[in-house]
């Protein structure tokens, strides 16, 4: 059994333990970080953010190569199976892990492959992996371990075609239909890659509407157009029962409705990684979801252990877990520069995509604030109509009175990089946040940016309206 010391040990290397680690190790301290998987990146490079999103573009490159007319020309439009797809997603990942290997190494950051478990608070034991039975001691100790899919006790997992979220990167075949139950982020991202691999595809909703967080206009185009595209969706319908048979699989629903597919993926809900921790050795706690508890500075109740990333619960993003991250290393190091993130924007991979930042109108009418908005459709900009993609639209919410922006709602292709202007403008502090600056500044053209001008516009004509 070897002995280690470090000034700090971060547990996890998703990219909330991966930005501890770096600044941490930028700052001058002595850093190692643990994985229970060989490989760096977490679940956000091997089964997250990172396969979801490279399926999804992947899916969206041959729909949009079927859909081009002029491609209709040449050829016949293409079908692709699953496993391709998945093949082009798993090169992505081996780019990402090489990446971030390199990371570490340039930074000097010792890596443990191994299970680690809290002996003390300064103190972790590891098990399994090449470092089975070492001993990790350090002064600070980051809890960065992510969150797996929540498996209810009703479903019974080993059955093939029984999926969530991780094993659906397993799947072997191209199923014919597939029921998705839950209709949530990872819900509605698969229910846009099946069906536009040509999937039958049910999404069963417990709730009354789709990303009932998003503005209602935003989600009501979304509805459209997965509707559009082929995608049974099931609102205000809840799980009962599922069988697993030979060849297929059958979902009972309370309504008394009963769907049969080739595949049925659970997509609802998450649970923090803290269960192997052996928390009860330092008396912390993890709420019924698996998830810590932290102040400002993402600090559990243990004054030297923090916690970040999917593990503390919302808004559970890699986004978000990069800086936070960065900010526990920054608390540790006594750099407050990086602070607690709550301005966070949402960007969506659904085929068309979907992105915001801000207050929605439902937030801003329950608030009783005067705003007024300003739209701009993707077909009417040059830059759409050129690139044929012009599904979509830019709403901007502003006050009333002083033009504040006040929220920014994006719907279409690239709508999660068309938000980030926006963000930066509302982030402009001593009255730079205003609609003003989308109409006294020069815009590329044709470019899908200038749909912030359209937009300008529209809003501030409906003043004088
Ligand atoms: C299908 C899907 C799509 C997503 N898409 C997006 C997206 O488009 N954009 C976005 O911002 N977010 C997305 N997310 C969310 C994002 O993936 C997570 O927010 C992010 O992975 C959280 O990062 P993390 O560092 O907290 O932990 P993780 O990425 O979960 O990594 C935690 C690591 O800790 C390791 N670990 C756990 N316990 C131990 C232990 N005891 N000892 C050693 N190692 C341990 C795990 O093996 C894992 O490698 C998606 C999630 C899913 C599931
Ligand atoms: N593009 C993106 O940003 C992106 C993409 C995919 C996933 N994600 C992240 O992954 C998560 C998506 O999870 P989801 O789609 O399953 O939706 P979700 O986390 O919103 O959960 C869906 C439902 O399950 C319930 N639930 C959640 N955790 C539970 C638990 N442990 N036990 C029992 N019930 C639970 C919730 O209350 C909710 O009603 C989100 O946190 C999201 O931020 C983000």
């Amino acid at each position: 059994m070897a002995k280690h010391q470090y000034d700090v040990i971060v547990i996890g290397s998703g990219p909330a333990g991966e930005s501890a680690a770096m600044n941490a190790a930028k700052k001058g301290r002595k850093v190692a970080i643990v994985d229970r998987r060989a490989d760096v990146g977490g679940n956000c490079t091997h089964q997250g953010t990172i396969p979801s999103k490279a399926l999804r573009h992947a899916v969206d490159s041959l729909m949009k190569y079927n859909r081009n007319p002029m491609f209709r020309a040449i050829s016949e439009p293409k079908v692709l199976d699953y496993q391709t797809m998945l093949r082009s997603a798993n090169q992505v990942i081996s780019k990402q892990v090489a990446m971030r290997a390199r990371f570490y190494a340039r930074n000097h950051v010792a890596m443990f492959h191994g299970d680690a478990s809290f002996v003390d608070k300064n103190t972790l034991l590891l098990r399994d992996g090449e470092h089975a039975n070492d001993i990790l001691r350090a002064e600070h100790i980051v809890i960065a371990t992510g969150s797996r899919p929540y498996r209810p006790p009703e479903v019974d997992f080993s059955h093939p075609r029984m999926l969530d979220s991780d094993t659906i990167l397993t799947m072997t075949e191209t199923p014919r239909r597939i029921v998705i139950y839950g209709a949530g982020v990872i819900g509605c991202e698969y229910a846009s890659i099946f069906s536009g691999l040509g999937v039958k595809v049910d999404l069963v909703n417990p709730g009354a509407r789709l990303l009932a967080f998003m503005d209602d206009e935003i989600s009501d185009a979304l509805s459209y157009h997965m509707r559009n595209h082929g995608v049974l969706i099931r609102h205000n319908e809840t799980f009962k029962s599922v069988k697993g048979l030979d060849d297929h699989i059958e979902l009972t629903l309370e309504s008394g409705k009963v769907l049969k597919a080739e595949a049925f993926m659970w997509a609802n809900g998450r649970t923090g990684n803290t269960d192997g921790l052996n928390l009860e050795s330092i008396g912390l706690e993890a709420n019924s979801r698996g998830q810590l508890v932290v102040d400002k500075e993402y600090r559990t109740s243990i004054d030297n252990i923090f916690a970040v990333g999917d593990v503390i619960g919302w808004p559970s993003l890699a986004s978000a877990a990069y800086d936070q991250g960065r900010s526990a290393a920054g608390a540790i190091v006594n750099d407050f520069t990086a602070t607690y993130f709550t301005d966070i924007p949402t960007g969506i991979y659904t085929i068309p995509e979907i992105s915001s930042v801000g207050k929605n109108e439902r937030e801003l009418t329950e608030a009783k604030v005067p705003y007024e908005v300003g739209k701009a459709y993707f077909k009417d900009t040059a830059r759409a109509q050129i690139t044929g993609e012009d599904t979509g639209v830019l709403k901007i919410l502003f006050h009333r009175d002083t033009l504040e922006l006040l929220g920014i709602h994006c719907f279409g292709e690239q709508a999660a990089e068309i938000l980030h202007i926006g963000q930066a403008i509302m982030e402009q502090k001593d009255g730079g946040n205003t609609l003003e600056y989308f109409v006294s500044h020069t815009f590329n053209y044709p470019t899908m940016a200038e749909a912030y001008r359209v937009a300008a516009l529209n809003g501030l004509n409906r003043l004088e309206d």
